[in-house]
């Protein structure tokens, strides 16, 4: 909960970022594509809500997703504690085939670190992620979180994958869910 999930999209859909950004209500859609050398990606990004009370809305939206992206925020050691448990529940529950990301965001609050990025690296090793150190208020590394996930996407099974995936005109579809 108010680890920047909802700024993180926002700044990868919109180019926008706002200090006052309101809890997600169950959950929003966005869609955004991106073109790489070898395909267009075109995401159907979910992104949850993150106060407990939603948590049983998850799997609708982590069942046939093709990649997960789980964020903490720098400065809350307790949402890095959540966050290890959202990637316990997603490697039992999700696809086996899920393209994980970890995301240290608000990275731009250094001053207020409690959570030292090699702590996340190495829990995202041990899982099969991949780590990035994000701030959606700079728009540090946001573009390149998703650049990653599409190439690690377009990777694997695209059917397997995503099991909703469309393939039109060389453009690819996958979902994407924050948790
Ligand atoms: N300094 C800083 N603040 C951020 C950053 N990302 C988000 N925030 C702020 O953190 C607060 C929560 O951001 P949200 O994007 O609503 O977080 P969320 O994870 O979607 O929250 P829930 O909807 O409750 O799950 C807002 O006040 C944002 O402005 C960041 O990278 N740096």
């Amino acid at each position: 909960m108010g680890t920047g999930k909802t700024s993180v999209a926002l700044r990868f859909v919109k180019g926008q970022f706002f200090e006052h950004q309101e809890a997600t209500i169950g959950a929003a859609f966005f869609t955004q594509i991106l073109s790489l050398p070898e395909a267009t990606v075109k995401f159907d990004i979910w992104d949850t809500a993150g106060q407990e009370r939603y948590h049983s809305l998850a799997p609708m939206y982590y069942r046939g997703a093709g990649a997960a992206i789980v964020v903490y925020d720098i400065a809350s050691m307790d949402t890095f504690v959540r966050a290890k448990k959202w990637v316990e529940e997603l490697k039992r529950k999700a696809s086996p085939n899920l393209v994980m990301a970890l995301v240290a965001n608000k990275c731009d609050l250094e001053s207020r670190r409690e959570v030292k990025n090699e702590d996340g690296e190495k829990f995202s090793d041990e899982n099969g992620m991949f780590f990035m150190e994000t701030s959606a208020k700079t728009a540090l590394n946001i573009n390149e979180l998703f650049l990653e996930t599409a190439k690690r996407l377009t990777k694997v099974s695209p059917v397997q994958q995503s099991g909703m995936n469309l393939q039109n005109e060389g453009r690819k579809t996958f979902s994407c869910c924050f948790g």
